[in-house]
């Protein structure tokens, strides 16, 4: 943001305010390089004249529906526009080609409906009100132009809780409305890829602080079209699944949906898989919350069924992924004790055995060959092979390891069947990818998790000004267009202290573990 060089006593400006954020004032005084400023919430403040920003006196009441139209293109006035908008419950405004969407926390049909997709259908991009439709309109525009079609993506960012998966959502359901044909036997590509969103919901998502159903995962869906511009096969890729949340959960959080729905399920498949409440398992009881304000686990597990009839899951695979989910909550009631050796560990009492021996059913496994497995570490050497046992603490890191292993490997098998299903159309030649992954995070503690999900965003953040300001640039000048060098905030140094060879942090890291390994 440039400073402002134009602020004299009776300016009207924008001044922080640790409530507020911004709170907009008159300034009274200015002395040196300070302004004292009488707020409108009668407060008298002094601050840097570099810190204040001119307020535009005569900006519509209402806003404008692209920022690109502002006087002052600085944080306040972009604030300032998106909450005037916001209170109008216009959720939409565009900066340029880019759609910033705030999210109304309610549901507002009106502006979803099938009378709306057709509104925007073919409409030129900026006629109409800002909306998430009209983005995914030019998408598929791009690909229907003749002899220059092209691929296209969008990316959908945010912080958690910002909206990015609703929005993901609604972006498809206009692609499978432009795109979509009139199923004639069985299920649409459309229909399995909508209808892959509870499945993958239900194993990816999870209650956090910031989000009832905050995604756990990055999703990167894309969307194949044939020469008549229909929908002719989708993929689904996923990143970075949280496993850590499989056997660590805090209050008030919850652990992923899906087992809170099996233990939801009719009465004779929770007997099936001789389940009880959540609150008697280690992995869901860590935290005192199970249950969701408004969302019926039962209702929601039946849900989860149908959805995986329909994205192609058989009743058969249906019952084994319920087992592995069950597995994993007795596996996590698998409690250890010291045992008579040095360094070994034993199965603490009847309650863990029963929870080894309903695991090893469940996972139709061998229950010695499972307890040495937690109990003992295998070491193989070119000579021999070295059986060590591990005291308890180290038998519940390898249970916990386990446990994490076996639902990762879930979630993949889960989105393979899914993408197998669904079927890839190999002559496909133009596709429009949505990029919906979990945005910026920073907790109280953080941990590796959140190193890896904010560094994705810093290279997305690069990619992002590459296109915006240094293409667009290059742009200018290639076409002798007179301008002035815009300023932004590059984060090329961020992205070298991490990831640079030698001497990143990733690149110091691998050395410390490889140091270890030898
Ligand atoms: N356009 C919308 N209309 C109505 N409600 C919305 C809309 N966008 C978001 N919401 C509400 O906000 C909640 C959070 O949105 P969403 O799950 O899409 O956030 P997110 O950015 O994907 O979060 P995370 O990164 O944690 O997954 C939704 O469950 C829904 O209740």
């Amino acid at each position: 943001m440039a400073t402002p060089v134009n602020i004299i006593v009776g300016s009207h400006v924008w001044v922080e305010d640790p409530d507020e954020a911004w709170i907009d004032g008159q300034v009274t005084k200015i002395t040196g390089k300070d302004a004292q400023i009488q707020t409108t919430n009668g407060k008298t403040v002094t601050e840097k004249l570099s810190k204040i920003y001119p307020k535009d006196l005569e900006a519509p009441p209402g806003g404008v529906d692209d920022m690109t139209k502002l006087s002052y293109l600085h944080e306040p006035g972009v604030l300032q526009n998106l909450k005037t908008r916001y209170e109008l419950n216009e959720i939409y405004t565009y900066t340029g080609n880019i759609l910033i969407a705030i999210n109304p926390f309610q549901r507002l049909p009106h502006i979803y409906g099938s009378h709306m997709m057709q509104q925007y259908k073919g409409a030129p991009f900026g006629e109409l009100s800002p909306h998430v439709f009209a983005v995914a309109d030019v998408a598929y525009r791009f690909l229907a132009m003749i002899n220059e079609s092209k691929s296209n993506s969008i990316l959908v960012s945010g912080e958690s809780g910002a909206g990015k998966t609703e929005t993901t959502k609604m972006l498809m359901r206009y692609l499978a409305f432009l795109g979509g044909r009139v199923a004639t036997e069985g299920r649409t590509v459309e229909q399995q890829v909508l209808e892959s969103n509870p499945v993958l919901e239900a194993f990816g998502n999870a209650k956090t602080v910031r989000n009832n159903n905050s995604s756990r995962f990055g999703k990167f869906v894309e969307i194949q079209f044939d020469k008549h511009g229909r929908i002719s096969g989708a993929a689904i890729r996923t990143y970075l699944l949280e496993r850590s949340r499989v056997c660590q959960v805090s209050d008030p959080e919850r652990n992923y949906h899906c087992f809170y729905l099996l233990c939801a399920a009719p009465a004779e498949e929770v007997e099936k898989y001789k389940l009880g409440k959540p609150q008697s398992y280690h992995y869901l009881n860590q935290s005192r919350c199970y249950e969701l304000v408004g969302v019926s686990d039962s209702h929601d597990y039946l849900a989860t069924r149908r959805a995986m009839d329909i994205v192609g899951i058989s009743e058969k695979e249906q019952e084994a992924i319920f087992r592995v989910v069950a597995a994993i909550l007795h596996l996590g009631n698998i409690v250890f004790a010291k045992g008579k050796e040095v360094d070994s560990s034993v199965l603490k009492d009847d309650q863990a055995k029963f929870h080894l021996n309903t695991t090893a059913e469940l996972l139709m496994c061998d229950v010695k060959a499972l307890e040495d497995a937690l109990c003992k570490r295998v070491m193989v050497t070119p000579e021999e092979v070295i059986k060590r046992s591990l005291d308890p603490q180290s038998a519940t890191v390898s249970r916990d390891g386990l446990a994490k292993t076996l639902y990762s490997r879930l979630f993949d098998w889960l989105v393979d069947k899914i993408n197998n299903s669904i079927g890839q159309d190999p002559n496909s030649n133009f596709l429009i990818g949505v990029l919906d992954i979990y945005g910026f995070e920073s907790f109280k503690a953080n941990s590796f998790e959140q190193f890896c999900i904010n560094f994705t965003n810093e290279k997305l953040q690069q990619h992002f000004n590459q296109h915006v300001f240094k293409m667009e640039q290059e742009e200018y000048t290639k076409e002798k267009i007179n301008w002035s060098y815009i300023e932004f905030v590059d984060n090329q140094d961020v992205l070298d202290l991490i990831e640079k060879k030698p001497g990143g942090i990733v690149a110091l890291l691998d050395e410390a573990w490889y140091n270890i390994v030898l």
